[in-house]
C-alpha cells in the first residue's frame, strides 16, 4: 500500500484504498451507462423504429419524432401557437410535434372541423390531466365522454342564452366600478393639463403626460374579469377592481371547506370558515404557465420536472386555487342571500338518475368558471383593445357607430340590447377575437378505435391529434394578404361565399361537443364593455409598442400600457 494513500474507513468490515475504490466505482458506472443507454433505447430509439402510430412519413423538427421533451422545451420558450404556425408554413399541412402527436392544419378549416366534430369519436388527451384540481374531474379536463354528456346536462340551463342575459344586471355593477376608477385617473389627467402628475390606485401605478393618463390596461381587464365571474357564479366578487389589489380569499382548509359546502347545501347550522388571502391572479399565472410546459410530457417525466425549483411554485398552486373555489361556493352558500345567479343553476342541476353534484364536485365546476371565464375574457379585452388603440382609424369609426346608437340612452354603462347588432362593433370583436386568438394552440385529442381519417390521411388509433387555432386565424388563402393586420372591414366587405369560407376558418371558442361553454357570456361581456369604454374614452399608445405575449393555454399579453382621456 502506497503510504501517500491513507485507507479509506472501515465499510462492513473492509478497508478500501482509493484503488479499491476506483475498481469498485468503474464497473458501476458502466452497469449506470447501460441502464441509461438501455432507457433511452426502450423510451426513445426502440418506439422510433418500430413507429407503431404510422407517423414516421410526417415531416416535423428531428427531436419531436423522438421525445416529447421537444415540444416542452418549445413551450417554454413562447409562443407555441406562432412556433407551430411557423412549422406549418415550412412543412406543410401535416407536421409531427411529438413521438404520437401531430398537428394538421389546412386554410379551408375541414381538418379543424373534421377532428373537432360530434362525429370524429376524439376524446380529450392524456394533456387535461394535468390541469385536475380536484379528485373529480370538471367539466373542462373530463376526458370520459359519459362523464362529459353528464356535465353538460347538468350545466345546459345555467349556460343557456336566457340565463345569461339574466346575469346582466349583476355584470353592470363591475362595469361601474371599472368606470369610476378609470375617471378618477383621466380626472388627474385633465386637472395636470398640458404638465405631469403620477400616483396609484391600490397597487396599479399611473402617470399624466400629454394630456392623458398612462396604465397597464391588463391589469385593470384582469381586476374586472375576476369580479366579475366571482359575483356571477358565487354572488362574491373577489373586490379587487375596489381596492386596485390582487387578492382573494380561499378557505384555510380545503377540508373544512368541503365541510361547510355540505352543511351549506343541506341546509343545516351554516358553518364559519378560516379564510386567508392569496394573489390569486400571479398564482393562476404561476401555475397555468408551469402546467402547460409540462402537460404534454408523460406523468413519469412530469413528477420528476415538478420537482425542479422554477416548477414548484406553479405546482403549490394546486391546493390554493382549489381552495379559492372551495372558498367561492361555501360563502356563496353561507349568505343569505338567493339570487338567480350562475351557482343557484348549479345547485339546481340534476343528472338523469335525479342527483345533484356532490360538494367536491360543485367546487371543481366552480374552479372552471372562475378559470375559464376570468383569464379568456381578461385577456381578449385587453388585445381588442390594444388594437383600437393602434388603430386611430378603426377606434374612431367604432366611437362614431356608439355615439349614434346610444345617443339618448342616459346610462354610462351600454345596454347589451342596443348595442348586441352593431355591425361595426361586431366586426371589431370577431377582427380582435381572430388576430389575437386567445386560445391559439392545438386542442390536443386522441383518435377512437378504428383510426381517424383526416386530409385523406388515415391516422391509426390513440394518435395524438389537434389543428392549431392561431393558424387557422392567420392563414393569407382565406384571410387575405392583410391577414396579420387589424381590419374589421373585412367582416363587413366580404362577399356571402367569401364570409361563409370566413366562419369556417373563424373558430375562438373552437367547436363540437367540446367547444366553449360560455361563449354567450362571452360575447355580451364584450360587447358591452367595448360600447362602454370606447363611447367614454379614447385610448392611444406610446411609440406603436408591441404586444408581447406569454402563452400557456391562453395567449395573454404580459403588459398593455395605453394613454386614456375623457370623450364625454
Ligand atoms: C373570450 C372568451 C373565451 C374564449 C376565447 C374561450 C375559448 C374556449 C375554448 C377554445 C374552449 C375549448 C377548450 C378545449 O377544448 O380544450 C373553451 C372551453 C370552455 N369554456 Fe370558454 N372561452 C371564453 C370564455 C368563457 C367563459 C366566460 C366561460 C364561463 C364562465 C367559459 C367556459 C368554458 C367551459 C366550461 C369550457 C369547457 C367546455 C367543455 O369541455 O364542454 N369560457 N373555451
Amino acid at each position: 500500500m502506497d503510504s501517500s494513500t491513507p485507507p479509506l474507513p472501515l465499510l462492513g468490515g473492509i478497508i478500501l484504498t482509493r484503488e479499491g475504490l476506483t475498481g469498485l466505482l468503474l464497473p458501476g458506472l458502466s452497469v449506470l451507462a447501460c441502464l441509461i443507454a438501455t432507457v433511452i433505447a426502450s423510451l426513445i430509439l426502440i418506439p422510433y423504429f418500430n413507429d407503431p402510430y404510422k407517423l414516421r412519413a410526417y415531416p416535423g423538427p428531428f427531436l419531436a419524432k423522438f421525445t416529447s421533451a421537444w415540444i416542452s422545451w418549445t413551450i417554454s420558450h413562447n409562443p407555441i401557437s406562432e412556433i407551430v404556425d411557423h412549422l406549418h408554413r415550412q412543412y406543410g399541412p401535416i407536421v409531427r410535434l411529438g413521438p404520437n402527436n401531430v398537428s394538421i392544419a389546412d386554410p379551408s378549416g375541414s381538418a379543424f372541423s373534421v377532428i373537432y366534430s360530434h362525429s370524429s369519436g376524439v376524446t380529450k388527451s392524456a394533456f387535461y390531466d394535468t390541469f385536475a384540481n380536484f379528485r373529480i374531474r370538471n367539466i373542462f379536463n373530463t376526458r370520459d365522454r359519459a362523464e362529459h354528456s353528464r356535465k353538460r346536462r347538468v350545466e345546459a340551463h345555467m349556460f343557456a342564452p336566457q340565463s345569461i342575459r339574466a346575469l346582466e344586471e349583476t355584470a353592470r355593477v363591475h362595469f361601474q366600478v371599472l368606470l369610476r376608477q378609470w375617471d378618477a385617473m383621466c380626472a388627474h389627467a385633465e386637472k395636470a393639463g398640458r404638465g405631469r402628475a403620477d400616483g396609484a390606485i391600490g397597487a396599479v401605478p399611473w402617470k399624466v403626460h400629454g394630456g392623458r393618463v398612462w396604465f397597464n390596461c391588463m391589469i385593470w381587464f384582469s381586476y374586472w374579469s375576476f369580479d366579475t365571474i366571482g359575483d356571477l357564479a358565487f354572488g362574491h366578487p373577489f373586490g379587487m377592481l375596489e381596492t386596485g389589489k390582487d387578492v382573494a380569499q380561499i378557505a384555510k382548509s380545503n377540508a373544512r371547506g368541503m365541510q361547510a359546502i355540505a352543511q351549506g347545501t343541506s341546509d343545516s347550522e351554516k358553518a364559519t370558515l378560516e379564510l386567508v388571502d392569496i394573489p390569486a391572479i400571479e398564482v393562476l399565472t404561476a401555475r397555468a404557465d408551469a402546467l402547460f410546459v409540462v402537460a404534454y410530457l408523460p406523468p413519469w417525466a412530469q413528477k420528476i420536472v415538478g420537482r425542479l425549483p422554477s416548477f414548484r411554485s406553479g405546482y403549490a398552486a394546486a391546493p390554493k386555487l382549489a381552495g379559492m373555489a372551495v372558498a367561492a361556493v361555501a360563502n356563496r352558500l353561507a349568505s343569505q342571500y338567493d339570487r338567480a345567479d350562475m351557482l343557484s343553476k348549479l345547485l339546481q342541476g340534476r343528472d338523469e338518475d335525479g342527483k345533484p353534484y356532490s360538494p367536491e364536485e360543485l367546487s371543481a365546476e366552480a374552479w372552471v368558471l372562475i378559470i375559464a371565464g376570468g383569464d379568456t375574457t381578461a385577456n381578449s379585452s385587453c388585445a381588442l383593445t390594444y388594437h383600437l388603440a393602434r388603430n386611430p382609424r378603426v377606434q374612431a369609426k367604432l366611437q362614431a357607430e356608439l355615439d349614434a346608437a346610444l345617443d339618448g340612452i342616459d346610462s354610462d354603462v351600454a345596454p347589451y340590447d342596443a348595442v348586441k347588432d352593431l355591425p361595426y362593433l361586431d366586426a371589431v370583436i370577431n377582427e380582435g377575437l381572430r388576430l389575437h386568438s386567445t386560445v391559439g394552440g392545438g386542442l390536443p385529442r386522441v383518435v377512437p378505435a378504428g383510426g381517424l381519417t383526416v386530409l385523406g390521411q388515415h391516422l391509426k388509433e390513440g394518435t395524438v391529434v389537434s389543428s392549431p387555432i392561431y393558424t387557422l386565424h392567420t392563414n393569407e388563402v382565406v384571410w387575405g394578404e392583410n391577414a396579420h393586420e387589424f381590419y374589421p372591414e373585412r367582416w363587413l366587405e366580404a362577399s356571402a361565399d367569401a364570409k361563409k369560407e370566413m366562419m369556417r376558418s373563424f373558430v375562438p371558442f373552437s367547436a363540437g361537443p367540446r367547444a366553449c361553454l360560455g361563449r354567450n357570456l362571452a360575447l355580451q361581456q364584450l360587447h358591452v364593455m367595448f360600447a362602454t369604454i370606447f363611447r367614454r374614452y379614447s385610448f392611444a399608445l406610446e411609440n406603436d409598442a408591441q404586444l408581447t405575449i406569454q402563452e400557456s393555454f391562453v395567449r395573454k399579453p404580459k403588459n398593455c400600457f395605453v394613454g386614456v382621456q375623457r370623450r364625454k
